[in-house]
């Protein structure tokens, strides 16, 4: 019997059935089992909802990514056999799917460029069936989503924009639905047809088609940058960002609470760029960073002679801040004579440097920022507990990222267009099991950690391909969906499990297949593998040196 491209590339042993946690996956992307009948309510609710035009643009569009993560499924496999062989998985994985039966009946490739021409037939589409049965025969082609499927599948295989349009349909009466397929620059931009991929901004390929669409009608779009930009909707993070919002535009201290790298200094540029400030310095300093000998200087100017070294007369971080905003960061790590001059400073808004006579009145607003616990440090006398009272006037706590799980994909998804910005790249986003491990991450560093990931992601993922687990982490987490399995035929186990039934299968589907041949096979084999050591061939067949004797002594 022939093999399935299904069976050839194995792709059975990429679905996997994990009924504890009630998930399936193929490769990297969470499936869902439907009912092909609410399906078909929900398609027609949505013709009912959002007219004709609409409808079948969510479809397409729907198809479409559908189709682009298939297709991310099948290039991970080129290099294991003709590139046909795997642009044809697109079809074999749609009936896999239980879609429809597609056969590509003509087809004109240039591998180099990228094109495809062609035409594919479709057999037992479940979309023509279900429209036929809620809307009855009517005027125009019907298998959206699946024409979604294939543009989708081959527009992320080709790495250009293709589309197929359904030219005969069952569901208008025809005997059969065919697509024909052409790379969106042949078809006729005008007729309105190619609108229907285009979606409200947002994901991978969309932007990447808006910019292909844009460019057919001859216009231009600029790049998109989301650096700087503050992201964030769970409740936890919602409250402590209104907190900020409300003390941004006026002149008291802000003092941030929160651990390493959870956007401290964001909040605190935000401030001060939503403040009347806006316009003079913002100046951040990390008194943690700078010797004690040093931070003295460094916060209130120095003049010449003033101590050896001082060769030269300068303004402080306060003088340079003047009309603007100074962000002290780990102001818990400041030495206790800097903290009473601060404190000084603070209260008098005259500054003196270390070795002058004049007073320098200045206008700074001062953000400060911990990650160390304040009251503690005054309670071993390492914090001044009047300047605490003095700095801690509004306290805002920023969230630790594992409080707030929610924030982690649209993080991911912000910093993931940054760095794609950064590196000239664009990506397909996240794979659903990539998106998993960062949710389950125990998330020490915050956002910095995941900024540091994503960027790590965004440079090894392949253009246009999607960012997997392995991108994200020199040592990827311990797969958490390779616990109970059912495979496709419904066979109980683990992946060892189905790779066996698997094997199972294909030995089973041998005409000359013979069990005492084979049998007699993998004992000669485990035998000769352990030259000649009964114990160490029993252990490879998984049996004991008295069970493989018996079989030994049997044959002879
Ligand atoms: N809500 C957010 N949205 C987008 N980016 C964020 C957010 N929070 C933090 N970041 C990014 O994470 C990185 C770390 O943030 P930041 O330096 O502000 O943290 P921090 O709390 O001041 O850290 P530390 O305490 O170590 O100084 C920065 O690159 C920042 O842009």
């Amino acid at each position: 019997m022939a093999q399935t491209l299904i069976e050839q590339f194995n792709l059975r042993s990429r679905l996997r059935f994990n009924i504890d946690a009630g998930q399936i996956w193929l490769d990297e992307n969470r499936m869902l089992l439907l009912h092909a009948k609410a399906v078909g309510h929900m398609r027609r609710e949505l013709f009912d909802a959002l007219g004709e035009h609409g409808a079948r643009g969510v479809l397409i569009r729907m198809g479409f990514g559908a189709g682009q993560q298939d297709a991310e499924l099948a290039r991970s496999l080129i290099g294991e056999g003709d590139p046909f062989d795997v642009f044809n998985i697109g079809p074999e994985l749609h009936a896999f799917e239980g879609m429809v039966r597609p056969t590509i009946t003509k087809k004109e490739i240039d591998w180099e460029k990228g094109i495809f021409f062609g035409e594919v037939l479709l057999a037992n589409t479940w979309e023509a069936e279900s429209h036929i049965q809620h809307f009855g025969i009517g005027d125009d082609p019907v298998c959206w989503t699946i024409v979604g499927y294939a543009s989708g599948y081959t527009s992320q295989f080709f790495k250009r924009f293709i589309v197929f349009r359904e030219v005969s349909c069952v569901g208008r009466g025809d005997h059969a639905c065919k697509l024909l397929a052409k790379p969106a620059e042949a078809w006729d931009p005008d007729d309105g047809y190619l609108d229907y991929f285009r979606q409200h901004r947002g994901d991978y390929p969309m932007r990447r088609l808006e910019d292909e669409l844009t460019a057919l009608r001859g216009g231009a779009r600029g790049p998109v940058s989301t650096e700087g930009e503050i992201v964030g909707s769970s409740p936890e993070f919602r409250a402590a960002f209104d907190l900020i919002r409300k003390a941004a535009n006026s002149p008291i201290s802000v003092l941030l609470l929160g651990e390493t790298g959870v956007g401290k200094e964001m909040f605190a540029r935000w401030m001060h760029d939503n403040s009347d400030r806006a316009d003079a310095p913002f100046v951040a300093i990390n008194c943690g960073a700078i010797p004690h000998d040093l931070i003295e200087s460094e916060l209130f100017g120095v003049e010449k002679g003033a101590f050896t070294g001082a060769q030269h007369s300068r303004p402080g971080r306060f003088e340079r801040a003047d009309g603007g905003t100074l962000f002290l960061d780990e102001v818990g790590d400041l030495p206790l004579a800097a903290q009473v001059k601060l404190l000084r400073v603070l209260q008098t808004g005259e500054v003196e440097r270390l070795g002058g006579h004049q007073i320098r009145k200045v206008s700074v607003r001062v953000i400060a920022a911990t990650n160390v616990d304040l009251p503690r440090a005054i309670a071993e006398g390492r914090f001044r507990a009047d300047l605490y009272y003095r700095l801690s006037t509004y306290p805002v706590t920023i969230p630790p990222l594992r409080e707030r799980p929610g924030d982690i994909p649209q993080l991911a998804k912000a910093l993931i267009a940054k760095y794609e910005t950064r590196y000239g790249k664009q990506l397909g986003g996240l794979t659903d099991r990539a998106l998993r491990a960062l949710l389950a991450h125990a998330w020490h560093g915050n956002v910095r950690e995941l900024e540091n990931l994503v960027e790590r992601g965004v440079l090894l993922a392949p253009e246009g391909g999607q960012i997997e687990i392995e991108h994200l982490f020199a040592d990827p987490p311990a797969d958490t969906d390779s616990g109970a399995q059912v495979d496709v035929s419904g066979v109980v186990g683990n992946a060892e499990e189905s790779n066996r039934n698997r094997l199972c299968e294909q030995v089973l589907d041998k005409d000359s297949f013979n069990l005492e041949a084979h049998e007699r096979r993998l004992i000669e084999l485990a035998v000769r593998r352990a030259n000649g050591n009964l114990t160490h061939a029993a252990k490879a067949l998984g049996i004991s040196r008295r069970q493989l004797s018996y079989r030994l002594k049997r044959r002879a």
